[in-house]
């Protein structure tokens, strides 16, 4: 179990004062302040100072607070660092993250700041997988640094870099998505998925966001505050997931009283995966508060 809920982490224009000052009152898991794409160049200075202000006066409660910085190679990226750092950011998200050592670079970045403002190690970071390189090198990222708590999957600059689009169904997505589940889970961090363009289209939003979860995702990225309870509903555990897995809980301690790592539920094998599983379904329940 992850040390906290991400199932949905809203991007929010990092320039628009209206949407930073009130993000708070969504009910996202983390919110992820945007300073990279949705900024064009000449606003980039104003909206840095804008999340500086936010970040340090606004209560936004204890939502997670994420900061997509610009390319931390470029000089605009380490003046959002120094910004966002020395503001009590809680995440670095790296934009179009392409090798271990575009994440170590950033971390190299993190520390020397956090040193000259006598700020703890407490900076996290999340890398945004978006290119075919970075999927070829998913497994590296996951594994370069500490401070990661998670792989993101970016699929709109993902698509342009594979020269095609994204159709309802995602089949050009499968290959990136399982290769960043399969790196993230080695690492023993979350795994992201990208966001879902089309904010009107609820259908097709609860539809990726079922197949996400179902090939193992941790959450997924927003653009819109519409967004968030479809998805949040199709990662929140239903009544019937949770008793299901008290019952596989009460058939385990019944097979361990008599000696066995093993018992029939239902005509059903119950072992140590399958418990393992139900602790996950229970731990999940917990945490979105929908079993105490
Ligand atoms: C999509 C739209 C224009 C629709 O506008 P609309 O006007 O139709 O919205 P409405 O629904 O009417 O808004 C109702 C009320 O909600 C407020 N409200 C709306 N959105 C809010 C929000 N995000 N945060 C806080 N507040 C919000 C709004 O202010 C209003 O408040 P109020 O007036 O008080 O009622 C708008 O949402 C928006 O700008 N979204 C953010 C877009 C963005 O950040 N893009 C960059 C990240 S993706 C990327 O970069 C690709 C990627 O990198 C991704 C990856 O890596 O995964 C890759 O490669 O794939
Ligand atoms: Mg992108």
């Amino acid at each position: 179990m992850a040390d906290r809920l991400r199932r949905t982490m809203m991007f929010v224009p990092g320039n628009n004062p209206g949407m930073v000052k009130d993000a708070y009152i969504y009910k996202c898991d983390s919110i992820m302040f945007d300073l990279e794409d949705s900024v064009s160049l000449a606003e980039k200075d104003a909206a840095r100072a804008l999340l500086f202000y936010a970040l340090t006066s606004v209560d936004y409660g204890n939502k997670e607070l994420v900061v997509r910085i610009n390319d931390p190679r470029t000089s605009m990226g380490v003046t959002d660092l120094e910004a966002m750092v020395r503001a009590g950011i809680d995440v670095i998200r790296l934009p179009k993250t392409e090798t271990a050592d575009d994440v170590r670079l950033c971390e190299k970045e993190i520390s020397r700041i956090e040193k000259e403002c006598g700020r703890s190690k407490g900076t996290r970071m999340m890398a945004a997988i978006e290119s075919a390189v970075g999927v070829l090198n998913a497994r590296e990222i996951a594994l370069s640094s500490k401070r990661l708590i998670g792989i993101a999957f970016g699929a709109e600059d993902y698509v342009t870099d594979m020269r095609t689009s994204r159709s309802p169904d995602g089949s050009e997505l499968f290959f990136a998505r399982s290769m960043i589940l399969h790196a993230a889970r080695a690492a023993c961090i979350a795994a992201l998925d990208t966001v879902y363009s089309d904010v009107n289209n609820e259908e097709g939003l609860i539809k990726e966001t079922m197949l996400i979860k179902q090939l193992g995702f941790d959450g997924k990225s927003v653009i819109n505050p519409r967004q968030i309870e479809p998805i949040i509903k199709v990662f929140t555990p239903t009544q019937e997931e949770i008793r299901k897995a008290q019952d596989i809980m009460e058939a385990i301690q019944l097979a361990h009283e008599k000696g066995s790592g093993v018992i029939a539920l239902n005509g059903k094998m119950i072992d140590k995966p399958v418990v393992l599983r139900a602790e996950r379904v229970l731990a999940l329940a917990r945490a979105a508060k929908v079993l105490l």
